[in-house]
């Protein structure tokens, strides 16, 4: 096969994915009942590396077991931003699954393997993630993009039909909406996004729906700014313990082999 039918081939499979192709690609959607947290797994088949975006602390086991099963070898586990109201995974599955790499921007002032700036990528195989700064939520907040599979994972910074509250840590309503409208709402309409949560239950949205249907962010900022002042929602359960340990990679308090 040539590069470019390489190329295409790939492009195709991995769209497949989460297409309900019969093609297997390796690509999985997790979900933790208890903080309703998304974690994604996203594999290159042909050199067996994948990466998990998200995991949870409780989780990590689950996750490990699946990533052996499928027979791939767990590069990066990237956290979008410092979370409030789960621990990360990513500390205890570099204990599971030795020579994992922790990832998270350098603007969270979170401790990991490895500290991504503003568009700066890391490879899974043959595929690359970059990350696009996105504060608002937090200051470290960051979406990962995969161009090739038209695809990104926004974290809290953009949930399905609404965003991240800005009312905790370094919360800032305007910068939040100027991060969605200049970095996610300027990326191709079709691109298909994947957030940190939703609970409603929905799985994925994508840029033109958010655009055009979003209750929170088609408003104007000032609009924007009186929504999230009102939003009142009552305080993550576990942040005071989240915030911490998120800040050590959840590398602390986890269980002995
Ligand atoms: N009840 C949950 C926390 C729910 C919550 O506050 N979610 C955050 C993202 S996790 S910090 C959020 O930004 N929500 C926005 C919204 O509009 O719901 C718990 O106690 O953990």
């Amino acid at each position: 096969m040539s590069p470019v039918e390489l190329r295409q081939d790939s492009r195709r499979v991995l769209h497949g994915a989460w297409n309900r192709s019969r093609k297997s690609t390796g690509n999985r959607l997790l979900f933790d009942e208890k903080s309703w947290t998304y974690t994604y797994l996203l594999a290159d088949l042909t050199s067996k590396e994948a990466i998990l975006i998200d995991p949870v602390l409780e989780q990590a086991p689950r996750d490990a077991k699946l990533i052996q099963e499928l027979g791939l070898k767990l590069t990066y586990a990237l956290n979008t931003h410092m979370h409030a109201d789960h621990i990360t995974g990513t500390g205890y599955l570099k204990q599971l699954l030795p020579g994992t790499v922790s990832v998270i921007s350098e603007a969270s002032g979170a401790k990991a393997d490895k500290h991504l700036k503003d568009n700066e990528v890391v490879k899974f195989g043959r595929f690359e993630i970059k990350g696009l700064s996105t504060p608002g939520h937090t200051n470290g907040c960051m979406t990962y993009l995969v161009d090739e599979m038209g695809i990104a994972f926004t974290g809290d910074t953009l949930l399905i039909r609404g965003c991240g509250r800005t009312d905790f840590q370094e919360g800032d309503s305007r910068t939040l909406y100027k991060s969605v409208h200049e970095r996610i709402f300027t990326l191709p309409d079709n691109y298909r996004l994947f957030p940190a949560h939703d609970y409603k239950g929905n799985m994925e949205t994508s840029v033109a729906e958010e655009k055009q249907y979003n209750p929170r962010l088609t408003k104007d900022v000032d609009a924007f700014v009186e929504i999230m002042a009102n939003l009142n929602l009552p305080y993550p359960k576990m942040i005071d313990k989240a915030v911490p340990a998120n800040r050590e990679c959840g590398l602390y308090d986890i269980p002995k082999e």
